[in-house]
Formats: C-alpha cells, structure tokens, sequence
C-alpha cells in the first residue's frame, strides 16, 4: 500500500519562505491507496480509467502516444495475470456529443500495436451491447470503451452514469494520474460502486510528486504557457503563495499582455479573465513574487505550418496579426532566470511548438532547463511531447503525465481522482476487517 505522503506533507510544514506545507484536513490512514500489485487478477473483471488524452492532428490521427506508453506497465500486468481489462478514456472536449474527430478508434489500433495482441474497440462506453462485450472477454484479453465525454454525464459525475460504467467491472483501477484533477464520474463517482486501487502509473507519479515536493529549494519557479488558460489561470493564485519566480508564455500569456493594456491582434485571449488577470499582477507585487511576461514576440496572419513569422516588440503586435510564439529578447530574459532557479515546475508550451516557425521559444527553453542543475518537475501531455522529442528526458527530475494535475497536486490541492481511491482504501480496509458493512456493491 503507498501511503501519499503530500498529504502527510500537510502535517508538517516543511518549507521555509513560501512553503507548498498546508494544514492537514486529513487523517494519514485516509492517505493509502491501494495498489494494483496486491491483486490477483485471474478471471477478474478490471475496469481501468486511463488518461489516453493524446495530442491529435485536425484529421484526429495521434501526433504522440507517450500518454499510451506510459499507461502499459498497468495494462501489460493486468493481461499478463490473466485480468480481462476493460480501459475508459475521454479524449479531448467534444462537450456530450459524439464527434467522430474524438473517437477512440486510432486509439485502439494503436494501442493493438503497442501490445502486438488484438484490442477489441467498442461503439460506446455504455449499454446493454457493451455490457454484453465486457462480459464476453476471456482471461487477457483487453476492450477499450468509446470516449466516455461523448456523454454529457460523465463530466457531470453524475451518479447513474458512474454506477452504469462500474457495472462493467468487477474492480476499479485508476491509472488516469493526468485526469485525476477532474471529478468526474469514470474518476472519482465510480469509485462509490467498486473496490479502487491504483495503477502503477499513478502510483508513479504521486511517488515523484512527493519527493518534489519534500524540500523544494528557493528561488522556486513556475512556467506557465499552453492553451488551456480559462482552466490554468486559476492555479496562479495559488502558484503566488509558493513561487519566487513565474515566467508566462505561450496563450496563457495573452490574457495578461491584454489586461495590461498591451494590444494583442488575433491572439487567443480570455476576455472575461482580464479582470482576474490583472488582481493576479497586483498580487504578485504585493507578495514580491516576480511575475514575468514576454518581452517581444513572434506573430503571423493565422495559425498554420505556413504561416510566416514575424518578430515583433510585445508593444507593437499589429492589429491583424496573432502571437504564436515568445521572441528571442524574452528567451533571453526566461533563460536567465531558470540559470537561478533551484526548482522548477513547468507546464504549457510557450508557442505553438506543432509549427517550426514558432517552436523556437518553446525549445530553446526546454534546453535551458535541462541544462539547469534545479530540480524541474514538467508536466502536460504537450509539454511532456516536446521533452521526448528533443530527448532531453535525462536532464529532468520528473516529466510528468499530467499538466493541470501536476500544477494541483504541487500546489497542495486534492485530487479527486487520487482522493476517491483513497478513501475508498481506507474504508475498504475497515470494512475487509470485519468493522462495517461491504461499501461497494456489483450490478
Ligand atoms: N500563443 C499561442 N497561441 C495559440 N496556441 C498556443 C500558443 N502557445 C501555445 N499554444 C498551444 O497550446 C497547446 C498546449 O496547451 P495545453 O493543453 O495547456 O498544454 P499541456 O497539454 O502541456 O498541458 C499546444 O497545442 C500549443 O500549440
Ligand atoms: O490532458 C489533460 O490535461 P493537461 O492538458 O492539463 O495535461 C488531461 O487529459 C485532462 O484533460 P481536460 O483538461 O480536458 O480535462
């Protein structure tokens, strides 16, 4: 059983100046998962959520299966001790809607590649036709469920839904280590319906996690970049309380450039997060963190391979243009402070790193932090994209498969997806004791 010490780390401050240490709201028998090893697996339906979140071109064609690869450890265990798996994954945000661009199709040829045996595809995640294939597996065979987010539900974590998806399995295994910031029902309701534990994915990276976050050393930086900024923004606030540096990049850049004043052309931007942009700058004097934004920038007419690109003063973005990249000046600027940081913690790439034209920053930052001797904990399924590709995996402590999961459990928040389990574990073993009655039950 692994005990996840970050929320033991709530116990007892650990950190000097801006510690990531929180009060405790949990007992440590509370903190056990239950690990996927302790298993016998035989003739036994297992259930596994996995975060298949892959990066996918327009066409829907994956561009990097390193979400798939790292999730293989649990899958290979389970087929190897005769478990018949049934894997959940959702892939990107089709909103409760079937979009063909969003099924999981690829995913099973690819993972049928990956294991060199057949994977079985099916047209849904639920229903009496899928019940049916999920019952019909025989010992090592593998069944991969159709997005789980083409139901409205799932991301409601509404409880029918969790109970139908459990009916599957005869044990819940949660591998999904970079969805386990989502309470969602194939993450965190499920595990009201059937006995949890975790995958050797998960239990990898809370393990890394925790040793991070054991005696971080100032000056502490977070780099923050990606698309995803309506989701990201939020975790600055809380990044203010542990960081000394954060350098901002990339789209979440955008939103801050504008809430100064600064004209941004075309740009990606959250025009409702201006507000709270600007509280963030404000707060960052006020708690003398330093919050660093770009100081020029490569810009083009639209987002494509094609595109031109243009270095321009971050002053100076024309009108009919869009920033699809940090320029050299603020390159310069980001790597000097990275040469100073002790620990480093990075998601979001700084530009669109697909394109050539503007994947400079992007890489050129990635050197400089595997050259830096901090210890650097990098996250998100794109980011982690850009570390394998250049193979600069050696110079960095973690490359972690989460991004918004990561940034959540360094900052001390608790993730649903791990706190399920956990609870779970904890009541499991008191109830496996003789001292309650069986929590889960099967349909
Ligand atoms: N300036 C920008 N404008 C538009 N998209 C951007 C920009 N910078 C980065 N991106 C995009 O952000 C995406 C990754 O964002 P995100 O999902 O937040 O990262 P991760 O998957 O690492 O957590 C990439 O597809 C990249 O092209
Ligand atoms: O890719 C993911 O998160 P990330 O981009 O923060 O690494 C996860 O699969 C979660 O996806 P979501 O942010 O659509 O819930």
């Amino acid at each position: 059983m692994l005990c996840q010490r970050s929320l033991c780390i709530f116990m007892q401050p650990l950190c000097n100046k801006r510690g990531f240490a929180m009060e405790s709201k949990f007992d440590l028998e509370v903190c056990c998962l239950r690990s996927l090893k302790e298993l016998e697996l035989k003739g036994q339906r297992v259930l596994m959520r996995v975060d298949f979140n892959v990066p996918t071109d327009k066409e829907g064609n994956i561009i990097d299966d390193t979400k798939m690869r790292a999730a293989l450890p649990s899958i290979e265990h389970v087929l190897a001790q005769g478990g018949r798996l049934i894997l959940m994954s959702h892939l990107g945000r089709p909103n409760g809607k079937i979009d063909e661009k969003y099924s999981l199709k690829n995913l099973a040829s690819r993972l049928g590649q990956l294991l060199a045996a057949p994977v079985y595809m099916a047209h849904d995640c639920i229903g009496p036709e899928v019940a049916q294939a999920a019952r019909g597996l025989q010992d090592g065979e593998v069944l991969l469920l159709e997005n789980l987010r083409f139901h409205a539900e799932e991301e409601k974590n509404d409880p029918a839904f969790s109970r139908e998806l459990a009916s599957l399995g005869d044990i819940f295994v949660n591998d999904a280590f970079g969805t386990a910031h989502r309470a969602h029902s194939s993450t965190a309701g499920i595990a009201d319906y059937l006995p949890c534990y975790a995958g050797f994915l998960m239990e990898k990276e809370v393990e890394m996690l925790e040793k991070v976050l054991e005696n971080p050393q100032s000056p502490r930086m977070a780099i923050m970049g990606g698309a995803k900024v309506a989701d990201k923004l939020g975790l600055i606030g809380n990044l203010l309380q542990k960081m000394d540096v954060i350098l901002i990049g990339g789209g979440m850049a955008n939103t801050f450039l504008k809430a100064l004043g600064k004209t941004i052309g075309k740009s990606i931007c959250e025009d409702n997060l201006l507000e709270q942009a600007r509280g963030l700058v404000e707060e960052a004097e006020k708690k003398n963190v330093s919050l660093i934004l770009p100081l020029d920038a490569v810009v083009a007419p639209e987002l494509s391979a094609e595109a031109p690109g243009q270095i321009v003063d971050i002053d100076h973005v024309p009108a009919e243009l869009m920033i699809l990249d940090i320029g050299p000046q603020s390159i310069e600027l980001f790597k000097k402070y990275i040469e100073k940081a002790s620990t480093i913690v990075w998601n979001g790439p700084l530009g669109v790193y697909e394109y050539p034209n503007f994947a400079r920053g992007t890489e050129e930052i990635t050197r400089a932090i595997a050259r830096s001797s901090a210890v650097s904990v990098i996250g998100g399924g794109d980011t982690a994209v850009i570390v394998h590709d250049m193979g600069l995996e050696e110079g960095i402590t973690h490359i972690s498969t989460g991004g918004g999961a990561t940034l959540e459990f360094l900052e001390g928040i608790r993730l649903p997806g791990v706190a399920a389990c956990q609870e779970k574990a904890a009541r499991g073993i008191g109830a496996e004791l003789g001292q309650g009655a069986p929590l889960w039950e099967k349909s």
